[in-house]
């Protein structure tokens, strides 16, 4: 089905090859899991494994590819090989471009299939399988996160190609969410369809994934079945509500930082937070749990002005956030979104930084900016263009934009999406470094095992509301 033999691969502007001496055969009804560490090629493999590299992004190709017995150069274009590849990008909001789901689906099918019956039904299908069919018609730039990677999971899967290849597909999603997406994918690989998937979280592929692929610095360093590559058991997701390391939240004895009072929040009909109350103090380093949808990204807005309250009330010290302006929240409040790409929009590393640091009039912007870079581990990175880095990177060039601020309350919104297990630790030190030097740190995360092992309280919400408030005795900001 993928043969790829030596195939080498740099960007246009890379100065190193991003993939480096490819060798590999995937079949038909191969699930196939690559992992790696961030900036390791996975991405681009995907790409090239699409067909998209060779026939989209120009650079320099080595080396020979074919998918489905035919050189992918021989391919007419992306336009003729997505009858056979469908990709899921790790970015979903690039993806998602028509207004409601159910368009969203139904456009991939129009220019294959006449029936308008047989496309109806086979989106209806396909909503059911991922279960979105209660977003039909919503706009899919309005759903949360989770609900968007659902979408364009499901877009993909409505091809009904023979490949599908899927990049952190799962990686804003509950741990609900989550089985269901590998349930479904087990399915399709029952039916013949070759899967490749890139994941930093492994354990739920154990029984599934016929082979690993791990990748290292653009090349394959191992390859083996999933018990060969990862032969102990990671341990799985404990239950939040059973763990005795959690004890009901009670004040803590020190200043407030924000309040938030009966806050209630709709987006037209849909209420997004149902009467959420909360005290959070300072040098807390809380984390928010929930499934998709239940509120979150909604509820951490509102503390940096980017939502007003539509009743209740939110202070953040002495401001009011439903009237103070927008640019004294901001001082208060650094917010480092769910995608990162939705801040980066500068030529380079180094404007993008100098853009928050004008807005708030800082002294000696160049030392500012060399100390965030390294403080995130991007050093020297100034010149590069943000586009340029992996995900990964990109997601530390957000960090370092908030850090320059320096605000005194730091929201990450999933900050170790597309992270592997030591970037995040990584990203969770730093943010541990900060807190012990005075800052209070909130992170929306569906990772559990980081909550624990990092977060002093944690906070979990449902459907618009704090349904659990706990001191988390064992993490290491307690
Ligand atoms: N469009 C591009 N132009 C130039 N270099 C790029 C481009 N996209 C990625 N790279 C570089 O290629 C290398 C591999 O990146 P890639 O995105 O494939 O890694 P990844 O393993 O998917 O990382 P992550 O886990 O962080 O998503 C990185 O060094 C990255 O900076
Ligand atoms: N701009 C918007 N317009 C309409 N509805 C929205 C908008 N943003 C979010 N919602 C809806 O509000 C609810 C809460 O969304 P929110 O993004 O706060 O959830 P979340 O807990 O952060 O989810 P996730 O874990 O998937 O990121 C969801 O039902 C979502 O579809």
């Amino acid at each position: 089905m993928i043969l790829a033999t030596a195939l080498s691969y740099t960007y246009p502007v890379g100065v190193r090859p991003a993939l480096r001496d490819i060798t590999l055969s995937i079949g038909a009804g191969e699930l196939v899991l690559v992992t790696g560490p961030t900036a390791a090629g996975k991405t681009t493999l995907c790409y090239a494994l699409s067909g998209i590299l060779q026939h989209e992004f120009g650079g320099t190709c080595s080396g020979y590819l074919a998918l489905n017995g035919r050189p992918v150069t021989e391919y007419a274009g992306v336009g003729e090989l997505n009858r056979y590849v469908s990709m899921v990008f790790d970015d979903a909001d690039s993806q998602l471009i028509f207004t409601s789901v159910e368009e969203e689906l139904a456009s991939g099918l129009e220019t294959r299939i006449d029936s308008k019956q047989e496309i109806e039904d086979r989106v209806r299908d396909v909503m059911e399988l991922c279960g979105i069919t209660h977003l039909r018609e919503r706009p899919p730039y309005a759903l949360s996160g989770g609900q968007k990677q659902r979408v364009a999971i499901a877009a993909a899967l409505a091809m009904d190609t023979d490949i599908i290849i899927l990049d952190e597909p799962t990686s804003e999603l509950d741990v609900v969410a989550t089985s269901r997406i590998i349930e479904i994918l087990q399915d399709l690989k029952a039916r013949g369809k070759t899967i490749i998937i890139v994941d930093h979280s492994l354990e739920g592929y154990r029984n599934v994934a016929d082979r690993v692929i791990v990748m290292e610095e653009g090349h394959i360093s191992r390859e083996g079945t999933f018990n060969e590559i990862f032969p102990e058991q990671q341990g799985s997701m404990k239950a939040l509500y059973t763990d005795p390391d959690l004890e009901p939240y009670s004040p803590v004895n020190r200043p407030v930082i924000a309040t938030i009072d009966s806050l209630i929040k709709r987006y037209g009909t849909i209420e997004a937070l149902s009467g959420v109350s909360l005290t959070l103090y300072e040098g807390e380093f809380i984390a928010i749990l929930g499934e998709n949808g239940s509120g979150k990204t909604t509820l951490v807005k509102h503390l940096n002005g980017l939502l007003r309250p539509d009743e209740g009330s939110v202070h953040v010290r002495s401001l009011d956030a439903a009237t103070a302006p927008v640019i004294d929240l901001v001082k208060q409040t650094g917010l480092v979104f769910q995608n990162p790409d939705t801040m980066l929009f500068a030529d380079s590393v180094r404007d993008e930084i100098m853009f928050g640091l004008e807005n708030i009039g800082a002294d000696s912007p160049d030392q500012v900016i060399g100390g965030v870079l390294a403080m995130v581990g991007l050093s020297g990175s100034e010149a590069t263009y943000p586009r340029h880095l992996s995900r990964g990177e990109r997601q530390r060039l957000a960090v370092a934009c908030i850090l320059a601020m320096k605000p005194g309350l730091i929201i990450l919104d999933e900050p170790t999406t597309g992270l592997d297990e030591k970037e995040s630790d990584r990203m969770m030190d730093l943010m541990l470094t900060l807190q012990k030097s005075g800052h209070t740190i909130i992170m929306v995360t569906h990772n559990m095992r980081i909550a624990e092992e990092y977060a002093s309280r944690i906070i979990a919400m449902e459907n618009g509301r704090v349904i659990g408030d706990y001191h988390n005795l064992k993490g290491r900001a307690s």
